[in-house]
């Protein structure tokens, strides 16, 4: 669309795009082989230079196109062709991004200037699908087998200088890219083009190149756990270092097809748009810049040490307290030893982590230094009275427009708020561990929160690069709330006659990284227990004379407890639901231990041992966390089904080529959903949580509702939200 020629020094072309190709996608390719064409054709035309519109080189192809019946990604590799055999010099002017597509046309030039501030990458792997336009026989041939397959297999962006190192690009600028290119172009007119030609060029040997590709297929293999691009893509390079560049490239378009039509693609794509519809959300109040915020970390536990190193990163100020000087030396020292780390990741990139400078990052114990901090994060532990006493002399202390978070995973915000005399600006910010990597921050409104308060969170958190879900209050909010029935159904399945590790395996065959059990070795058994103490579902204030099985007319499985009260609370005591190597070891080992127990509590409690296959533990496990996904959204706790699956990808290791669990369930078809949980919740009576919820019922009702209308068939939604 945007093509015209530039009679300026020795007449460049210039072609300019968007840096993402939506419905110009179509117009954009035929302007990129028309100019080209017409280069060629114009003798007083002596060089070519490529480049983005805005400062953008290119951000690939419009990903929504990829669900049309077209395989656009067919359709660009003859043009990086084209553009590759052109008799004149073509320079590729990269600023911004050039990523996918656009990075595929950047291999087709036969010279790369890029700005020092530009990122490239082969992102497509991300949204199930391979570099389809010929990448992956062009890049191994330009920076070799080891480089080019990790950029492809893990779709990560590289800044410009990592790319000057691989050879990706000739040339990094401060200033003007489109002039520096246009220079490098001058400089080469008349230079031979054979030896620029990625084509011509032989993939570079290694010593030992086969050993290297059996390793690093085992390696993506192991990692992708039913995931296939990372695989198809391996098999991509694969065939550039076996095959002529020519085969290569009919092998990697086979292997897009085989790609295109898996499902998958279409699971991450939604995912991509998902986690954007999240970050839209919207409210008619204006958030305080957060980067501009001074920030008081209270509590230095493994949360708060997370939090703070967090913060740091993104740049903001802050304040870190603790109650006393003992905690505070221990708390100051692991966030020490956590941002040392983090800058020795950063080495060499653009930002520097500033934490030596008191200005930047102070560690106290006098609560009156927050009386200047516009926003303060409580991390303190899972105790309400704890909690009630702190927000009580936070809101007597702290300046009267400072936001009062909380970080929680289940407590009532409103109950914290009421030992306020700001409820409005009491929030809950529940981050996940560890808090410096983990991405997801759930926001949670209380009923008197503010709009603007809820801004704020939401900028802090895009300012602390994390993606904030705003969602109701109510007890687990939704990511908690959804897993207690995951977890209650799985374990409900050992009384029956199962064993951890199968259970365990089904659920990380599916494509979670860890089952339900390793989870809870690895988080301690011994938090759940503290909670089901305080709801008194367990432990002292158990009424005298309650059914071991049995609470509130319910049913209940006290196997949790049981395993407490002998002191198995996971790795860190060693012992579990597996054993391991030793007292906080990492290996999980089925236990004979508990096979032995697990059958004397079914005989204990005449229960009869059956077979479970593998069909019901993954349907009871997930089945029921959906059903708790309908009545989240039914309640109005959340906006819509991409919220819940966002914080599924981001929070619970979710797989994310299966999209999160509400497109799953949309996948699986709402009416085999609803069958399923009629059959178990027939079967197990006693189990409300497999009781469909009214919603799913209604969606299957209306003809099974496709996932983006779902909303449209509520009629209360929260005003919020
Ligand atoms: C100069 C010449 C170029 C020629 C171009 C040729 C086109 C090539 C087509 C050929 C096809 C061959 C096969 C190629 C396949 C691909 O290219 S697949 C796509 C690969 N690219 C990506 O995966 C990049 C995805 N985008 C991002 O990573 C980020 O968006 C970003 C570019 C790094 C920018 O990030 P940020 O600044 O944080 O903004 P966002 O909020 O993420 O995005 C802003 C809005 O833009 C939308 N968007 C971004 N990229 C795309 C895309 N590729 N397709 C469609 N839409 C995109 C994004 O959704 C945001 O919009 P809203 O959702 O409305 O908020």
């Amino acid at each position: 669309r945007h093509l015209y020629t530039c009679t300026q020094n020795s007449l460049s072309l210039i072609i300019s795009v968007f840096v993402y190709i939506s419905t110009f996608y179509q117009a954009v390719l035929q302007a990129l082989e028309d100019g080209l064409k017409k280069a060629d054709a114009d003798p007083s035309v002596k060089a070519v230079m490529i480049c983005g519109e805005n400062g953008k080189f290119s951000a690939g192809a419009d990903i929504r196109g990829f669900s049309s019946p077209k395989t656009l990604g067919v359709a660009l590799g003859p043009i990086v062709s084209l553009i590759e055999s052109s008799e004149k010099p073509v320079v590729a002017a990269i600023e911004g991004v050039a990523l996918g597509g656009g990075l595929e046309v950047a291999l087709g030039c036969h010279y790369r200037v890029a700005h020092a501030k530009a990122r490239m990458g082969l992102p497509e792997v991300t949204i199930g699908l391979l570099p389809g336009a010929e990448g992956t026989q062009r890049l191994p041939r330009l920076i070799g087998v080891p480089a080019a397959l990790d950029m492809i297999t893990t779709g990560k962006h590289i800044p410009a200088t990592e790319a000057l190192k691989l050879g990706l690009v000739d040339e990094i600028v401060e200033e003007n890219t489109i002039e520096a290119a246009i220079r490098l172009a001058n400089k080469v007119i008349g230079q031979p083009l054979g030896p620029r030609r990625l084509s011509l060029k032989p993939v570079p040997k290694l010593p030992n190149m086969e050993a290297f590709l059996q390793e690093a297929q085992v390696k993506v293999k192991r990692q992708a756990r039913g995931f296939l691009a990372p695989e198809l893509c391996f098999q991509a390079v694969q065939a550039a270092t076996q095959r002529p560049f020519a085969e290569g490239v009919r092998r990697e378009r086979e292997l897009f097809q085989v790609l295109l039509s898996s499902g998958q693609a279409q699971a991450l794509q939604y995912a991509f748009f998902a986690e954007r519809a999240v970050h839209r959300w919207a409210t008619p109040a204006q958030p305080t810049a957060a980067s501009t915020f001074t920030v008081a970390g209270q509590g230095l536990g493994t949360m708060g040490q997370g939090i703070v190193t967090s913060l740091v990163k993104a740049n903001i100020p802050v304040v870190a307290l603790e109650q006393n000087l003992e905690y505070l030396n221990k708390g100051r020292k692991a966030v020490m030893v956590l941002l040392e780390r983090e800058a020795k990741k950063m080495e060499g990139g653009a930002q520097k982590l500033d934490f030596h400078n008191p200005a930047r990052l102070q560690f106290t114990v006098d609560f009156n230094l927050l009386h200047d901090v516009d926003l303060v994060i409580e991390a303190v532990f899972e105790n309400m009275a704890l909690k009630k006493e702190i927000f009580h002399k936070l809101s007597n202390i702290c300046k009267p427009g400072a936001l009062l978070c909380t970080n929680t995973s289940a407590l009532d915000i409103d109950e914290i708020a009421s030992a306020t005399s700001r409820p409005q600006q009491v929030i809950g910010t529940h981050f996940f561990s560890p808090a410096h990597v983990m991405r997801l921050l759930e926001i949670i409104y209380g009923r008197h929160t503010s709009p603007s308060a809820i801004a704020t969170a939401m900028q802090l958190a895009k300012d602390m690069k994390k993606v904030g879900v705003v969602v109701g209050n109510c007890f687990g909010f939704v990511g908690n709330r959804m897993m207690f029935p995951y977890v209650e159904q799985a374990v409900f399945l050992l009384e029956e006659g199962s064993r951890p590790e199968a259970v365990d395996q089904v659920l990380e065959d599916f494509g979670f990284k860890i089952g339900p059990f390793r989870m809870s070795d690895l988080a301690g058994l011994d938090v759940g227990w503290r909670s089901r103490k305080g709801q008194g579902l367990t432990g002292p204030s158990l009424p005298a004379g309650s059914s071991a099985r049995q609470r509130r007319g319910q049913r209940y499985s006290p196997l949790p407890d049981l395993l407490c009260e002998r002191g198995r609370f996971g790795q860190k005591t060693g012992k579990g639901w597996y054993q391991y190597e030793r007292a906080g070891g990492r290996t999980a080992t089925p236990d004979p231990w508990i096979h032995g127990f697990l059958s004397q509590y079914r005989d204990t409690h005449r229960i009869e041992t059956r077979y479970i296959d593998q069909e019901e533990i993954l349907e009871r496990c997930l089945f029921s966390l959906i059903n708790e996904g309908f009545a989240i959204l039914a309640e109005g706790i959340a906006s819509g089904p991409e919220h819940l699956d966002v914080i599924y990808l981001n929070g619970y290791g979710w797989p994310k080529h299966r999209g999160g669990p509400m497109f799953y369930a949309s996948t699986v078809g709402l009416p085999r959903v609803l069958a399923k949980l009629q059959k178990y919740s027939e079967a197990h009576p006693d189990v409300p949580k497999l009781r469909p919820s009214a919603f799913l019922k209604k969606l299957v009702a209306v003809g099974n509702a496709p996932l983006k209308e779902w909303m449209s068939y509520l009629s209360r939604q929260s005003p919020k939200l």
